[in-house]
């Protein structure tokens, strides 16, 4: 049997309001496989993610993200596939009050994880694939930016999922602490097995770690094998 694909958009229009924003976009991600989504200010990437997580509801076109169908999915379970995908953003969004174990904890309580001593073990799991072993004592302010996006990584790979999205996950970053950033999404979409789809900017990053390539461009999602044509 083969597998599912964990993403598999067909026909589908992307709306923000009343605004087409993306038309007839038709995208397949398999298990592990490592995407750039590109596209300049204002063409959609962000919209396309958003319906990817089901913060923007599909409405025209079919869809289905690790396993839920994205039309026919009650409103209410989408606390349900953000369980299973994760989400990763340009600003961190740590809670910026308590300390690196607690914002990973806090993340695990809310997905309905009870017991301390694998929250435990799972905490120290994630920080360790994100190198950070040493630093769940610490707060967020006391982090480097590079150390921030670490731990939201490591937040984004709590319940193990098999997707990732990141939108501008080294916006704010150096190139150098981005370079870390990028070998460490590769190494969780090889070791994982999770799929990566990353919006960026950043053309440098292409070159330097070449893979697949979504594009949005004039209402379009154009899908190329990889960063020759840029
Ligand atoms: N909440 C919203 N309500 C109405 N229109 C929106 C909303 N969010 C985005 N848009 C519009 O949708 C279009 C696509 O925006 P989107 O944020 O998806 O683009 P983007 O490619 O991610 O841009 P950027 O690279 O600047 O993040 C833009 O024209 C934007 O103004």
């Amino acid at each position: 049997m083969t597998e599912q694909p964990i993403i598999q958009l067909s026909n589908v229009n992307i709306y923000q309001g009343t605004s087409l924003i993306l038309a007839d976009v038709n995208i397949t991600v398999n298990k592990g496989e490592f995407v750039y989504l590109i596209g300049r200010t204002g063409t959609g990437k962000s919209s396309l993610l958003k319906t990817l997580y089901g913060d923007l509801r599909l409405k025209e076109g079919a869809g289905q993200v690790v396993g839920f169908d994205l039309k026919k999915m009650d409103w209410k379970k989408v606390p349900y596939l953000r369980r299973n995908l994760g989400v990763v953003f340009q600003d961190f969004q740590l809670l910026t009050d308590r300390t690196v174990y607690d914002n990973l904890k806090f993340a695990l309580k809310a997905t309905g994880w009870t017991e301390t001593k694998k929250m435990d073990e799972k905490i120290k799991d994630v920080l360790e694939k994100v190198g950070l072993e040493t630093k769940g004592f610490k707060m967020p302010y006391e982090l480097s930016g590079g150390e921030q996006q670490r731990v939201d990584i490591a937040r984004a790979m709590l319940n193990s999922p098999k997707l990732i999205l990141a939108d501008e996950p080294t916006g704010n970053l150096d190139p150098e602490t981005s370079d870390g950033i990028m070998q460490l999404l590769f190494r969780i979409s090889r070791e994982e097995g999770a799929a990566i789809v990353m919006a960026t900017h950043d053309y440098i990053l292409l070159q330097k770690f070449p893979s697949r390539v979504l594009r949005t461009e004039n209402g379009k999602v154009t899908d190329h094998a990889s960063v020759t044509f840029v």
